[in-house]
């Protein structure tokens, strides 16, 4: 007798994240590291293999630590705001590179590219800017950083995510199968164990 059903077992998973979303949900996860309390900003590089080679977020200089630099904005004293000193995400990520260079690469960054990673942008040879973001664009910063990307033939534009959230859920691995120690365990079964351990520890 022919089945009139699929075989569910043989077809593969629908609901999984579209490239977009993966590199964008990417650079989001990377600003959950940001310390800034008003903007965090993450930004995630693309290789046209789809493959990522940078990831950054905006935060404060190696050895200026988070604790004794500022992240005001509004007091009188500029030396006394954040702007002078933090790195912006678009910055930390060309300099995070893990390949020979970023030509040719796409960016995808939360909020719009200001005129300083403009012209990282443009100096690095990322060809495309894929933005969330445009709530800075009525300030002298994002016009001329328009300007300079219009000028250097950088494409850019908004990306609208497939989905409005992306739930990371830990509990969602399959713990029993995890705990299925061997007869004569590996050293990374045994570490697999103490986490697992460690998790119900912490009752998640
Ligand atoms: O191109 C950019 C522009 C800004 N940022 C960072 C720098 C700051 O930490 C915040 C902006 O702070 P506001 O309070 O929204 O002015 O975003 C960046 O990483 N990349
Ligand atoms: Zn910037």
């Amino acid at each position: 007798m022919t089945t009139l059903f699929k075989d569910l077992s043989k077809s593969k998973r629908e609901n999984y994240i579209s490239w977009h979303d993966y590199f964008m949900a990417t650079a989001f996860l990377a600003a959950k590291r940001s310390k800034d309390p008003c903007s965090q900003v993450g930004a995630c590089i693309v290789n046209d293999e789809k493959k990522i080679v940078g990831i950054g977020y905006n935060g404060m200089p190696i050895g200026c630590s988070d604790e004794d630099f500022p992240w005001s904005k509004d007091s009188i004293d500029d030396l006394e705001n954040k702007y002078l000193y933090v790195c912006h995400a678009e910055l930390n990520a060309v300099l995070n590179k893990n390949s020979a260079d970023v030509k040719n690469c796409t960016i995808y960054v939360g909020l719009f590219p200001c005129n300083e990673c403009a012209k990282v942008i443009i100096q690095a040879g990322i060809k495309e800017i894929i933005y969330l973001s445009d709530k800075h664009s009525h300030k002298t910063s994002t016009i001329a950083s328009k300007r300079l990307l219009d000028a250097a033939n950088v494409k850019y534009w908004q990306y609208m995510p497939q989905q409005c959230q992306i739930i990371i859920d830990f509990s969602e691995i399959d713990w029993n199968n995890m705990n299925q120690m061997p007869q004569t365990p590996e050293k990374h079964d045994v570490e697999k164990h103490e986490l697992i351990d460690s998790v119900f520890n912490l009752n998640l």
